[in-house]
């Protein structure tokens, strides 16, 4: 089958170069030091950084697809996700409320805070609703950068729970993650990236 996203030496100045496939429906971890490039590869990924070599999705190269329409379709949350709106729940679009709702109570959200101020959002919850602004684009590839790092254990559980049910369902992840428990929970395939050089890890 016809994996759905291939990267063929993917590259930068500063990183790679890098290849590797993701299928549908599968997770790959990727884990590594502080500073060692994985946020590099993953803002790449996205286009969001120059680079060279091929990406394609489901068999289409990157280089035919407009930028709006490959970061709807390939969705890159970073570490500490941005706000431009004075609501989380203005950042929905009217067709994306249902999925919204359906998704709040699963990370232990109340519907309630889509109407707060974004500021007054613990980090915690802010970083569970840019989960689900994420989620509710319904993306093909989901770029995760630590989408953990601030949340006590109960939301570690549900977000985890949450990503294990999307991938499932299809979705392709590429999780970035210091914890080795979380890479081992989710990842069907495992890496590590050291000094820009990203390698499989042995099972
Ligand atoms: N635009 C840039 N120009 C020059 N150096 C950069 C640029 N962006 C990132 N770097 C450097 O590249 C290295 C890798 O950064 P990156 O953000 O990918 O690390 P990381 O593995 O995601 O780390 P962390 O786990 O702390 O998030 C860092 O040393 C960073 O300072």
């Amino acid at each position: 089958m016809q994996p759905r996203l291939q990267v063929h030496n993917l590259q930068s100045p500063l990183a790679g170069p890098y290849s590797f496939e993701l299928a549908a429906g599968q997770c790959i971890t990727i884990s590594g030091p502080s500073g060692s490039g994985k946020s590099l590869l993953l803002r790449m990924l996205c286009d969001l950084d120059p680079n060279t070599g091929e990406v394609l999705l489901d068999g289409a190269p990157r280089s035919c697809i407009s930028a709006p329409a490959w970061r709807a379709q390939v969705v890159y949350q970073p570490a500490e996700p941005a706000w431009w709106l004075p609501t989380a729940g203005a950042h929905f679009k009217p067709g994306q409320v249902p999925r919204v709702h359906a998704l709040l109570p699963q990370l232990n959200l109340s519907p309630a805070l889509l109407e707060q101020d974004v500021s007054r959002l613990s980090t915690g919850e802010r970083q569970r609703m840019a989960l689900i602004r994420s989620l509710a684009c319904e993306p093909k590839v989901l770029l995760l950068d630590e989408p953990t790092a601030a949340l006590d254990p109960e939301s570690v559980a549900a977000t985890e729970a949450l990503l294990r049910k999307e991938v499932r369902n299809g979705l392709s992840l590429l999780l970035v993650t210091h914890s080795a428990t979380q890479a081992k929970a989710l990842g069907s395939r495992r890496m590590t990236m050291r000094e820009r050089q990203l390698s499989e890890d042995t099972p």
